[in-house]
């Protein structure tokens, strides 16, 4: 029998705490394979400290947290973990074609026809400034560079905050469509719930430093009697805030 593949993600009593108190507490989750997550709940709540330590930028204070059965070793994040933030921390005076070489240059199982391949379909000029792009072409080309990377796992901390609806709508079906095609998983976090329904099939919902509720969404609503993912995140911050 094959040996079970680790999850993207095991925590266990994770936790973080900050000069000012605890941002996340006793975090125990695992994200299966080929997901879709959602990782949704109020600011503060606790979300993008998840994210470091998924992606080994910040260091737990308690329990542990791996990443395909790897312990974050505080050197570089996981070779199968990308990352995208809103800041994009693109270089602005580099061109789209010297953006894609600096990400040949930085990752070992780096893909460059896949990563042209994801420029080209967005029309974005490989010639073009960085700096000169719309907030929408950027995302794309950073989508590349962390695609490019041929990641397994995919961690994106708001990065759709910047765009346009039309834009929220074209990068998000792109982005489903190249984690569904390539069985990528993806953690997704998005203050906007509406666009998380028909993408996502599993929920990590997070209120003051813990999980709330964590599962397969299907599950999830059939269990609490909803029909939509928007509205039982929702119910569930409204009893947290009522608390
Ligand atoms: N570097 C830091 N130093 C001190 N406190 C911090 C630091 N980073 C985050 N915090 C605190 O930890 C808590 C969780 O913050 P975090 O950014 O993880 O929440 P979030 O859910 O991502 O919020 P948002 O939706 O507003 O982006 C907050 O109370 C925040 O003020």
């Amino acid at each position: 029998m094959e040996p079970r593949e680790h999850p993207p993600v095991v925590a266990e009593s994770l936790g973080k705490k900050y000069s000012r108190g605890w941002a996340l507490r006793d975090c125990t989750l695992e994200i299966p394979a080929g997901r879709i997550v959602a990782l949704v709940g109020p600011n503060g709540a606790g979300k993008s400290t998840l994210m470091g330590m998924i992606t080994g930028l910040l260091r737990p204070t308690t329990g542990r947290i791996a990443a395909f059965g790897d312990v974050p070793t505080g050197r570089g994040m996981h070779p199968a973990v990308a990352f995208l933030t809103q800041a994009k921390p693109l270089y602005p005076q580099f061109t789209v074609a010297e953006t894609l070489r600096y990400g040949r240059n930085a990752n070992p199982g780096w893909d460059q026809e896949y990563a042209e391949s994801l420029v080209e379909k967005a029309k974005v000029p490989f010639g073009a400034r960085v700096g000169t792009l719309s907030g929408g072409q950027r995302t794309r080309v950073a989508l590349a560079l962390a695609l490019g990377k041929r990641p397994r796992l995919l961690v994106l901390d708001e990065p759709l905050a910047d765009l346009d609806p039309l834009a929220r709508e074209t990068v998000l079906q792109t982005l489903v469509e190249e984690a569904r095609t390539q069985g990528i998983t993806v953690l997704l976090s998005s203050h906007v719930l509406a666009e998380l329904e028909n993408v996502c099939d599993h929920l990590v919902l997070l209120t003051s430093g813990q999980v709330r509720l964590a599962g397969d969404v299907d599950r999830l609503l059939r269990e609490h009697g909803e029909s939509r993912l928007s509205r039982l995140a929702l119910a569930h911050m409204r009893e947290e805030v009522a608390a």
